[in-house]
């Protein structure tokens, strides 16, 4: 996943299927303003518990603009990047499973249903997903919304090993909820994004103390 050369950047073309950069104005009591906007695409992420091994399911990909970030903040360029000093395995994050809603025939919860299989590898009905939030999963340059649902596997759901479909790569890890509980203490997280810190917090927030096992999600859809 980190065997990762040839590293450049260039200008976005004005055809990206995945965002459209453009200039919004303004007047704002009686202050002509502008933001700079970027329109991407809504998305979904799922809280994915394995009842069989009780532990949490998340995925790890190598993310360029974590990469970029890291780098740039800490002085580098991505001119003839040193990949030495910037190994490409400091863009590895650790996420919920979750993917762009890029599909006009598909709810969100059909897209969720569609992540878990190619990305995690688990075949789960719709019916067996739960919305548990809904917000904007930016308020800057992007104000598109994200949906988090929670579903509940087993082994018996298995289908593939997951991993993603067409180019993707990425690796499926189990955790265990001592490890997650942990993971998120750390004051400093570098390598994931706030849904996914709220994504555990909200699960466990629902796993009873002292049950040893994890009960339904009792929300709606
Ligand atoms: O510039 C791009 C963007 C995407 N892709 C491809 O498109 C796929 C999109 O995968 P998908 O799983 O649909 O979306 P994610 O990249 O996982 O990201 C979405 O889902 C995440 C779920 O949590 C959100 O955090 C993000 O904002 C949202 O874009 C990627 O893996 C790439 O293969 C590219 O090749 N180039
Ligand atoms: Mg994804």
């Amino acid at each position: 996943m980190d065997k990762i050369t040839k590293i450049r950047v260039e200008e976005l073309p004005p055809d990206s299927p995945y965002m459209q950069p453009f200039r919004f104005f303004y007047i704002q009591n009686g202050t002509e303003k502008s933001w700079d906007l970027l329109k991407v695409h809504d998305s979904v992420s799922i809280v994915i518990f394995n009842r069989t091994s009780k532990k949490l399911i998340f995925v790890k990909q190598f993310r360029p603009a974590v990469y970029h970030g890291i780098v740039t903040s800490s002085g580098g360029s991505l001119e003839n990047i040193d990949l030495k000093k910037y190994p490409p395995k400091i863009g590895i994050t650790l996420e919920l499973c979750g993917g762009m809603e890029d599909k006009e025939n598909l709810s969100s919860v059909e897209i969720a249903r569609e992540e878990v299989l190619e990305e995690c590898g688990f075949d789960i009905p719709v019916d067996r997903f739960n919305q548990v939030f809904k917000y904007k999963s930016g308020v800057g340059p992007s104000g598109a919304s994200q949906t988090m649902f929670y579903c509940e596997v087993t082994e018996a759901d298995r289908k593939t090993a997951g991993g993603g479909v067409d180019n993707e790569l990425i690796d499926v890890v189990e955790c265990s909820l001592k490890d997650a509980k942990k993971y998120i203490s750390k004051g400093v997280i570098n390598n994931s994004p706030p849904n996914f810190l709220l994504g555990i917090q909200w699960f466990l927030d629902q796993y009873p103390k002292k049950s040893k096992e994890v009960p339904q999600c009792a929300c709606s859809n």
